[in-house]
């Protein structure tokens, strides 16, 4: 096991933090099993586990020199500091299978555990829960009861490999989940997103209602990671029950066939801000007054080229349909962001003073590795379901 500094990389974070930080240890976790879509161990930098860091990082904590296996510390105490352990002359981490990435465990009590991964990418938000279990990790992480959370494993020695020099200490944030009660984390690999920002996400829910047309689950998966909490309804769902749920935003998906529910969007635009994929699009569309018609033979492939009308470029995309809106259809403050550069037919649409956006691609399916990703198009962030001003207002 090993120790790791919190280290704030901003002013406000270091103010959030200052509250607690004269009595929290400086320790980093293992957190397991974020829902990015598999399991994601955290372990420290390498060069922050240097017994002398540790030393000087317990004696700021005021924590005594005890050895987990004294067994005097946890959980009575709540210790949280990992003994200083003599580091191997050599440790490699070359001969590993797996990669690791920078990542980042942020609390919604501000507290920030910087890390290393391996496994799933992305970022994700969940409540953070720690589990005492000393062996059978396996059913824990694989538990679909744990959806939607972070499962913090107590026991650092999980799994048959023994503990080694890369193991972290996972009390420090159990102990703090024992004082305060289980907190909302959001664990993240992305180096775009500022501490700053996932703080806000921890902390701030977005309420999206998505119509289920056939939805595509990673495009929930997506909005997730964004910080909404998403209900799906089903595709008859009434307007009225939606508004009733006061959501920031409304999804209209993808779906089979040719549009339909229109007057369920008719009655939903303008009261609340709403985003369109794919057969969504087709329905704002329509609702707006435009019209929709079937193309010769469609748009199916993982190679289409759209020009983005409003900082104008290109984008690799996803797309499948055989329907599309007749821009000229349109009335006027409907405006055509996206078209497709194969036969410039409307690949995307957007009126801000109805607060609606839509496109004709599959921005989820991620044409190439993170081709669509709002960190990758810093100069339109309306590229990202939930920065997208008009399209999902902050929930405080
Ligand atoms: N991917 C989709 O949502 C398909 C939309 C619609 N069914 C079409 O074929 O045009």
């Amino acid at each position: 096991m090993s120790l790791l500094r919190i280290s704030p990389s901003s002013a406000s974070v270091k103010a959030l933090l200052a509250e607690r930080a004269a009595s929290a240890p400086p320790v980093v976790p293992v957190a397991h099993r974020g829902g990015i879509g598999g399991g994601v161990f955290l372990a420290p930098p390498r060069k922050n586990a240097q017994p002398s860091t540790l030393a000087a990082a317990a004696a700021r904590a005021g924590v005594p020199e005890t050895r987990p296996s004294d067994g005097q510390d946890f959980p009575e105490s709540g210790v949280c500091r990992a003994p200083p352990l003599a580091a191997p002359a050599s440790v490699s981490v070359a001969g590993k299978p797996w990669k690791t990435a920078d990542a980042r465990l942020v609390l919604e009590d501000g507290s920030i555990w910087r890390a290393k991964s391996f496994g799933a990418s992305g970022t994700q938000v969940g409540e953070v829960v720690f589990n005492t279990s000393l062996t059978g990790y396996q059913e824990i992480l694989t538990d679909p009861s744990y959806a939607g959370q972070f499962v913090l494993m107590t026991n650092p020695h999980v799994g048959n490999t023994g503990v080694n020099h890369d193991d972290v200490d996972t009390r420090a944030i159990t102990r703090r989940l024992r004082e305060d009660g289980s907190l909302i984390g959001v664990l993240s690999t992305e180096e775009s997103k500022t501490d700053e920002e996932l703080l806000e996400l921890s902390r701030k829910w977005k309420i999206v209602i998505a119509y289920d047309f056939g939805i595509k689950h990673n495009i929930l998966r997506r909005l997730a990671s964004c910080g909404c909490k998403i209900t799906v309804v089903p595709s008859k769902w009434p307007a009225s029950e939606t508004l009733k749920m006061k959501p920031d935003g409304v999804l209209f998906g993808n779906g089979p066939g040719d549009p339909y529910a229109v007057q369920t969007v008719k009655e939903l635009v303008g009261k609340v801000p709403i985003f369109g994929i794919c057969m969504g699009h087709q329905l704002l569309g329509q609702a707006l007054g435009g019209k929709t018609f079937k193309m010769k033979f469609g748009h199916h492939g993982g190679n289409h080229h759209v020009c983005n009308l409003q900082n104008g470029r290109v984008e690799i995309s996803a797309q499948n349909h055989n329907y599309a809106v007749d821009p000229a259809s349109l009335p006027a403050g409907v405006e055509v962001t996206h078209i497709n550069l194969n036969d410039n037919s409307c690949a995307g649409l957007a009126c801000r003073e109805l607060n609606l956006m839509s496109l004709q691609y599959h921005l989820e399916a991620s044409p190439s590795p993170r081709d669509l990703d709002p960190g990758n198009v810093p100069s339109f962030p309306s590229r990202n379901l939930c920065s997208t001003p008009h399209w999902a207002s902050r929930r405080g």
